[in-house]
């Protein structure tokens, strides 16, 4: 039997934050055409109540919508719930595993990406993505007394500080917290934060920036197949209670420098008569020998082992490209993802990518860098929507602005954390200075300087500097003979530079 087939100018593959923007700017530029959006995903990521905090930084509310919402704002949008499962570049066309076939004059991909696991397949390792895994970790932990974290960026400082009555051995390849965020000096600023701080202050603070829409989450049904869901994103933890079995809040232990060397089921482990070791109650008292059965044991490269109920793998993502690769030669970059140009273009004609499924190849701003993040799948996904609109008419833009400077805004450890430009001093070299302002407990800020010029900053609580000292990094300024005073808390900044 022939499958059926559509036709349409423009179809965009993924139901996130990077497609579901790239389809609504398309579908405001061309209100006479019909947008595809093909999607694994039951339900589809919509960024609400946007705002633009200053020049770079925006912040946003996050909605999982049914798809007709969106079809209902959009009339030209028409979303199909379906993985793709094969793309003909030359033949312009998309396979979808309910059997149809769309043709197109333009397509974007914005499948997202997958968590990079440290061992795939292994029951006891859990990694957190979407909706489904996520509640999967919950399950888990409603019944573990004592788990492992391996991995020190986004997710991993997110989990710490979140669960409660539950061990937790967090195991990390550097000698601080949070090396994709931080540097030494503010890892121990948060650190003094999660080693003291109690529940009940915490809970207090929760933030509530992700928000689900009414009871859909019980509502929903897995992604199809294989595929995996949207990412998660701002406070995807906020309506998860994460408590294990215990009455305490954080018990937390950071083993550094090193990495997970094998991973042992019980009955295995039984027989090899290893010593694990009990849960560290101080850092620096001897430890003893575990005399409990775990589930699953845990050998370090630091020669430690340790018993859990699971693992979690907060280890990073690798670009979801796979659906897309039979037949098709694509230029990928290193971390796996498709390679776009400064238009948003893969190596393949008409085919245009966007979030984290791509990896940006375009000669950057010297203070911009490509992270995996909400924000940045906005940007790409509605710049993309812009570019592929002035290739069909024949023509193409400048880059957009939003790519001058790489700006973060999140939360950590109950902290407003905001990150600008090359803020630890990422490819810099040695040829740099660091200025800092500490506040224990309260505040940290750094900034990054080469030549007198603002490269990047860090500022951790409520700094009220991001304006200015975004201002400043954009601007090239020379600020040498401002010397020290650019952080004395004495000085109002801003004023100087009116
Ligand atoms: C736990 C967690 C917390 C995070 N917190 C933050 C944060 O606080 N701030 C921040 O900026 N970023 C955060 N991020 C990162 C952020 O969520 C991602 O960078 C962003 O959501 C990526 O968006 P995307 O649209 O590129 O991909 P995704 O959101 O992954 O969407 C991909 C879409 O493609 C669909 N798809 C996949 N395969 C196929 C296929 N074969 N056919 C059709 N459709 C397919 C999926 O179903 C999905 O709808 C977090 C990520 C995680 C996992
Ligand atoms: N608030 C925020 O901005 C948040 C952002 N995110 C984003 O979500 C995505 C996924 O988050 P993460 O998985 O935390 O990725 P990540 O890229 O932030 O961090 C991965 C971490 O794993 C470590 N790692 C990699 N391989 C390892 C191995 N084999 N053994 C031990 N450690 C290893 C890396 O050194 C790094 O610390 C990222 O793009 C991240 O930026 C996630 C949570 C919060």
């Amino acid at each position: 039997m022939e499958a059926a087939r559509s036709v349409g100018t423009f179809v965009v593959v993924g139901g996130g934050i990077a497609g579901v923007t790239c389809a609504e700017q398309l579908a405001v530029n061309f209100p006479e055409e019909d947008i595809l959006l093909v999607t694994a995903s039951p339900v589809i990521k919509a960024v609400t109540n946007f705002k633009q905090v200053s020049k770079v930084l925006e912040e946003f509310e996050v909605e999982e919508q049914p798809s007709t919402v969106l079809e209902n704002r959009f009339p030209n949008i028409k979303v199909i719930e379906s993985g793709v499962k094969q793309l003909k570049s030359e033949e312009h066309c998309i396979y979808t595993e309910d059997g149809h076939q769309h043709v197109y004059k333009k397509l974007c991909l914005c499948a997202g990406a997958k968590p990079k696991l440290i061992c795939e397949g292994n029951p006891y390792v859990l990694g957190i993505r979407d909706t489904d895994s996520a509640q999967e970790f919950q399950k888990q932990l409603t019944k573990a007394k004592r788990i492992m974290i391996v991995g020190n960026g986004g997710i991993a400082l997110e989990l710490v500080y979140e669960i409660e009555g539950c061990e937790v051995i967090w195991a990390i390849k550097d000698k601080a917290i949070g090396n994709t965020f931080f540097d030494a000096g503010a890892a121990e600023f948060l650190t003094s934060k999660l080693m003291s701080e109690k529940s009940e202050a915490k809970i207090a603070h929760r933030r509530t920036i992700y928000t689900v829409e009414g009871a859909k989450r019980e509502n929903r049904t897995k992604a199809k197949a294989d595929n995996v869901g949207s990412a998660l994103g701002p406070d995807w933890h906020g309506g998860l209670d994460l408590k294990g079995t215990e009455e305490f809040s954080h018990n937390i232990h950071i083993e550094t420098r090193c990495e997970v060397k094998k991973i042992y089921l019980q009955e295995e482990f039984r027989i090899m008569k290893k010593k694990p070791l009990a849960f560290p109650k101080d850092q620096h008292k001897s430890v003893t020998v575990d005399k409990e059965m775990w589930p699953v044991y845990v050998e370090l490269t630091n020669g430690k082992i340790y018993g859990c109920d699971f693992l979690v793998s907060a280890t990073g993502v690798t670009p979801n490209v796979y659906p897309f690769l039979l037949g098709n030669n694509f230029d990928l970059g290193e971390d796996g993802g498709l390679k776009v140009d400064d238009q948003m273009r893969t190596s393949l004609p008409d085919i245009y990518a966007a979030g984290d499924i791509c990896t940006a190849c375009w000669q950057p701003s010297p203070v911009w860098q490509q992270m995996r993040l909400w924000t940045q799948a906005r940007q790409m996904g509605w710049y993309a929507a812009k570019c592929m609109a002035a290739a069909s008419l024949g023509h193409s833009i400048d880059m957009d602005f939003s790519f001058e400077l790489f700006a973060h805004i999140t939360k950590f450890f109950n902290y407003k954390v905001v990150l600008l430009g090359k803020y630890n001093a990422q490819g810099l070299g040695s040829d740099h200075e660091l200025m800092l302002r500490c506040t224990k407990g309260q505040e940290y800020v750094k900034v990054v300087m080469q030549n007198g010029r603002m490269m990047g900053a860090v500022l951790i609580g409520e700094t009220d500097l991001e304006e200015t000292f975004e201002n400043l990094i954009l601007n090239q300024m020379d600020l040498s003979s401002y010397g020290e005073d650019l952080l004395d808390p004495n000085i109002d900044i801003e004023d100087y530079f009116d």
